[in-house]
């Protein structure tokens, strides 16, 4: 394990961590962009009452294109669909043309989950269980209120 890419998601998940019981039903998560030659390019974590995403946040404050060979650490798997009919953060992910993705905890909300599967078809990277270990706490209540 690079010690850049730990210390990007320790501080992806101190993001999370900062808005961790403030997202209403929707779980915290943070998102990191880093550049190919470790520049840190933008962050985000979700919104209060669960919205935006924190992916998406990371997006629109990264004014421009994103440099090639970017990567993106998230706490969460990024979601396959949206339920407010906005695209899905796995979509804008890709469509941002990031280079890799690292996640630490995969997803279980039918509309979370599958956004592992969307980047790799789009023929991104994507390492999972990255981190879980230190990023499990963050969604152990909302896993439990799926249950
Ligand atoms: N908060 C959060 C995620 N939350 C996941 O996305 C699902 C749909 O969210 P919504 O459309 O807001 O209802 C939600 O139930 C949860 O599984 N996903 C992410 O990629 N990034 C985020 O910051």
């Amino acid at each position: 394990m690079r010690q850049q890419d730990q210390d990007a998601m320790r501080r992806a998940i101190e993001l999370a961590r900062a808005q961790h019981g403030r997202t209403g039903e929707n779980p915290s998560v943070g998102c990191v962009l880093i550049s190919a030659d470790g520049r840190r390019l933008s962050e985000g974590a979700t919104g209060d009452g669960g919205r935006p995403h924190a992916e998406q946040l990371a997006l629109t404050l990264f004014e421009g294109k994103l440099p090639p060979g970017t990567t993106a650490y998230v706490t969460l798997e990024p979601c396959r669909e949206r339920s407010t009919g906005e695209a899905s953060c796995s979509h804008r992910l890709i469509e941002a043309g990031v280079a890799k993705v690292f996640v630490a905890v995969m997803d279980r909300h039918p509309k979370g989950a599958g956004g592992k599967a969307a980047i790799e078809a789009a023929g991104i990277e994507i390492e999972t269980g990255f981190l879980e270990e230190e990023a499990a706490f963050l969604y152990e209540d909302f896993f439990a209120s799926l249950d």
